[in-house]
């Protein structure tokens, strides 16, 4: 059938594309359209076969792809249908078909609840370290991450407590064992479940409840999952319940990309689904549409080093190309200034001729951007780094997730004793000590310890008062996510309250009010909300919206009026939605509930009125309000009034803006909690920016016109743990397949002949990445590499030795324009006089000048300027000094590395004076003052 569809698509593609009945394996190369063919399968399967779209299921790893795909498909309609299809990363769809089935799964009432809490590494920490505690075990001899990472291992691999232990072969892995069971119990007391669990407890629901897995075979009838060679065995036992009978399921993939063995990928699943589904259909997409031919032969001949794999011919009509760079820098520092100074270079062109230029530079480990970003400061550069340090993990936003999570589920043992005592409440140390104990031995939760210890005064009173308050705050949180509190403020306020707001109904259903849906095998009756029970001296005069008054100590909700169920409060927290008339204007389904709140504008604060209709609940901005004031968590960071405690507080009211916008998009507590919980790394990443700093994992998936890897070192990438052992070598060289086909137009390899590590003094000399030497050197262009120097001070010879050099071309390139070069500043190393001799000595032994002033800001300079390239010094991102310090020849200093000095030497003035210092132990050593940090003795 000719669709539109199919225009501009190759054959294979347009076979992905049309092939919807059955089991499809699309293996799909590098940059071959894959998610070209996926977004276009989907509205297809809309547009020509006229499958409602809520019966299509796409599911991918990052929420970054799913909302792209979501766009993408949303554009190739040529308008946004009601009934979107279910893209979602499989954490997402888990927590949304938990959020609703998950009690199916209870025995005799006993079990997880809809409101069950999503425990992050850091709550996994606290019970992992709680059970080593518990256990008599020494955190340092048996370390909570390690302990974690076995336990994450277990389940990826479907192991259970027992089943471990039997299979320990020794004491350490008894004892995690141990843990693991005492981890399982645990979480299941708070109500909470790990990130594996989700998965884990999902298969385990559609294992056993045949009812839930037909209801959700019935709903998607067509199934897609996306980087299926990154699925592990819970991902892939999730991919065969879904396929159900009808068997219309296609997994796209590509072997050569399987990147995440370390989190429990298969790659076998990929390898084997033509045996798991004998009457599938394969299609191989090979033509690349992303990268030239160079790139892609480059990054061909490097993973078909490779046994584990199916094989591709994967080509490319973009013929020809400029050749893979490649650039050997003395050091890190070097290296990082080579990458700021082409990156600067292509900025300034490619700025006049492309819409956007884009670049990014790749790393194998986070802590390799450091020297970059420091290098792209120095050249103002703007960037943009992914995977930084998350919104979402800084203390105080963690600190006030924590009361939210208490709020939505009293039980959650981590978030209470997070935010028990934070700010500081008089909470000690014994008092906790002795509820855990009590929640242990009674198998209760610790929100349920503190009840019983209240009830029987079992604790100090003054502890309990503290324990009382803290109780009572969110109690009163809880309690204004009930109906009846809006009566009760408005009753207050004089607000006017008319008959039809007094009955307004939960929307009980998240999983279709996410999914817009309007399937009726998930039925989104409402259900009417349980009593509210609120004492009549609740105490309204906190003024949501504007100041919050009193801090907890003076709360009036009476302490006997707090219970713990959560029908008390007449909220079912896992379906409470306080922003009903978003979600029903989403789904198309007017429920009784959309009477617009006023809350639900997005009114500044200040604007709002200080009443609401009968039967609303407060907002979510309002209730993060409400505990960032009365927790007197805001006060506390006023108190410390620091710079460092205010911008805490701006990160509060990021927060709450955050909520803001969940609350406009029709998100429930919960929904915002998950969010919070599922945000990773990779969707962090922004298309607009021009400099993009990321880990080779975190590119999967993305293109760049110019693509930098670096750190291409033994060691490095390949990591040291990886090289012997044959498995891990593979996946780290499809890590650089990844990487290299990320380039469309240029791809610049780096590394460093000497890199720091560990913080050590003196850097040590590095072996190049074998993958360089698979890249056939006809494909390579050097970039100007300085030639190897003796390496004074270091300790290590020349690794112009290296076995990998003397095969390869890459590190033995044609120093063109000669003289030698180094993109470094200070080069603190190489500034004494010996190793400007025999820097000279090298120089001259390879037939070039002698150099003046190695590395020095003017060698730099006289290195730009013989390139025919105006050198602008670059202004560093440090506070403008007068370089007129006072130092003077003679004077005794101490600096931050190298210790103790005299001072030798002074030259010039102003804000680029040298200085030459002897240092006692590190010898002579030519320092730019304003750069310098030397402290005068
Ligand atoms: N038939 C086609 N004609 C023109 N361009 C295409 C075609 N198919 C794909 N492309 C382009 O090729 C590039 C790569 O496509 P896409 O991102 O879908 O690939 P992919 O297979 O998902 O890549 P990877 O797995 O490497 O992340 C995109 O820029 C896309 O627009």
């Amino acid at each position: 059938m000719a669709s539109h569809l199919l225009n501009n698509m190759n054959t294979q593609q347009q076979d992905g594309i049309v092939t919807v009945d059955g089991p499809v394996l699309l293996l799909a190369g590098a940059g071959s359209g894959k998610t070209r063919v996926i977004t276009h399968r989907i509205a297809y399967l809309i547009e020509e076969r006229n499958v409602p779209a809520e019966q299509i299921l796409a599911v991918t790893f990052t929420n970054k792809a799913a909302k792209e795909m979501a766009e993408r498909v949303e554009k190739i309609l040529g308008h946004s249908t009601l009934a979107m299809p279910t893209l979602a990363t499989f954490h997402s769809f888990c927590v949304r078909v938990l959020r609703r089935d998950i009690e199916a799964l209870q025995v005799n009432g006993v079990g997880l609840t809809r409101s069950f809490a999503i425990y992050d590494e850091t709550d996994q920490q606290a019970v992992v370290k709680a059970a080593l505690k518990r256990l008599g075990i020494d955190d340092k001899s048996l370390k909570p991450r390690v302990a974690l990472g076995r336990i994450s291992w277990a389940k990826n691999h479907m192991i259970d407590p027992q089943e471990y232990f039997l299979a320990s072969a020794n004491p350490i892995e008894e004892k995690i064992a141990h843990i693991f069971e005492i981890y399982r119990k645990e979480l299941a007391k708070a109500n909470a479940l790990d990130f594996d669990d989700l998965l884990l407890e999902t298969v385990r629901l559609l294992k056993s409840s045949k009812e839930v897995r037909e209801r959700y075979n019935r709903r998607y009838r067509y199934v897609m999952i996306d980087e299926y060679q990154d699925t592990n065995r819970p991902q892939y036992e999730l991919m065969k319940l879904l396929a159900g009978d009808h068997g219309n399921v296609c997994v796209v993939g590509d072997e050569d990309q399987s990147i995440y063995s370390w989190r429990g990928a298969d790659i076998k699943n990929i390898l084997d689904f033509e045996k798991d589904f004998p009457n599938v259909r394969t299609i191989r997409l090979e033509q690349n549409y992303r990268s030239t031919q160079m790139i892609l032969e480059g990054a061909g001949a490097v993973v078909a080093q490779n046994t584990q794999r199916k094989g591709k011919n994967l080509w490319t009509a973009r013929e020809g190309g400029s050749l893979i760079g490649y650039y050997e820098a003395p050091d890190g520092e070097n290296e990082a200034l080579f990458i700021a100074d082409r990156i600067k270079k292509y900025l300034r062109e490619a700025g006049q001729q492309e819409e956007l230029p884009r670049c990014a530079v790749l790393y194998r480990t986070n802590s390799q951007s450091r020297l970059v970003e420091e290098a792209l400061r120095r050249y103002q550069i703007q960037y943009h780094m992914v995977g930084g340090f998350s919104f979402y993990d800084r203390s105080e936003v963690k600190d006030i997730l924590s009361y939210l999570k208490l709020v939505q589920n009293p039980h959650d043992s981590v978030a209470l004793g997070r935010s028990v005592n934070s700010p500081p409440r008089g909470i000690g140390k014994t008092t906790m000590e002795t509820l855990e104990r009590m929640a242990l031995t009674t198998g209760i939760s610790t929100w349920d310890a503190i009840a019983r210890a209240t009830e029987e005064k079992l604790l100090p009173a003054r502890a309990l008062t503290a324990l009382g308050n803290f109780r009572r705050l969110i109690e009163d949180a809880r309690a204004m996510l009930g109906p009846d509190f809006a009566a009760k403020l408005t009753e207050d306020v004089g607000g006017s309250v008319t008959e039809d707001d007094t009955d307004f109904n939960f929307v009980t259903d998240q999983v279709s009010d996410v999914d817009g849906g309007g399937d009726t095998s998930f039925d989104t009756s409402s259900e009417p909300a349980p009593e509210a029970v609120v004492d009549a001296s609740f105490d309204t005069s906190f003024n949501f919206g504007f100041d919050f008054g009193p801090s907890e100590e003076i709360s009036t909700i009476a302490a006997e009026n707090a219970t713990d169920s959560d029908a008390a409060h007449g909220i079912d927290v896992a379906s409470f939605n306080p922003f009903a008339p978003a979600l029903s204007t989403k789904r198309g389904a007017p429920a009784k509930a959309e009477k617009p709140s006023p809350l639900a504008q997005s009114e500044a604060p200040s604007e709002r009125p200080a009443f609401r209709t009968a039967g609303e609940a407060a907002t979510l901005p309002e209730l993060i309000k409400f505990l960032n004031d009365r927790s007197g968590y805001i006060r506390a960071l006023e108190d410390e009034a620091t710079p460092e405690s205010y911008s805490r507080i701006e990160n509060l009211k990021e927060l709450a803006n955050a909520a803001q916008d969940a609350q406009e998009r029709g998100e429930t507590l919960a929904d915002f909690l998950d969010h919070a919980a599922l945000v990773s790394d990779a969707d962090s990443y922004s298309a607009e920016a021009r400099v993009t700093l990321m880990t080779l994992h975190a590119a999967k998936g993305l293109e760049f016109p110019l693509v930098f890897l670096t750190g291409m070192e033994e060691g490095l990438f390949p990591h040291s743990r990886t090289i012997t052992d044959p498995t891990g070598l593979e996946e780290e060289r499809r890590l650089c397949y990844v990487g290299m086909t990320r380039a469309m137009d240029t791809l610049v390899m780096t590394r460093a002949r000497y890199r720091r590590r560990y913080g050590s003094d003196m850097p040590e000399s590095s072996m190049p990445s074998r993958f360089l030497e698979e890249v056939p050197s006809r494909l390579v262009e050097d970039l100007g590499s300085p030639p190897a120097q003796p390496q004074f001070g270091r300790g290590g010879g020349s690794d112009y030795d290296s076995p990998f050099e003397r095969r390869n071309r890459f590190g033995k390139g044609q120093d063109t324009d000669g003289g030698d070069r180094h993109y470094s500043y200070e080069d603190e190393d190489q500034s004494g006089q010996g190793g400007q001799r025999n820097n000279n000595l090298r120089a001259a032994a390879l037939g070039r000048p002698p150099q003046v002033g190695s590395g020095s800001m003017d060698n730099i300079a006289s290195f730009f300027a013989a390139r025919g390239q105006k050198f602008t010094k670059p202004k560093l991102d440090v506070p403008e000094q007068t370089g007129k310090t006072g130092l003077a020849k003679g004077a005794r200093v101490r600096h931050p590395k190298y210790g103790e000095g005299m001072i030798f030497e002074c030259e010039g003035n102003g804000e680029d004076a040298k200085i030459t210092v002897n240092f006692a132990k590190h010898g002579v050593k030519k320092l730019i003052e304003k750069f310098a940090q030397l402290e005068r003795l």
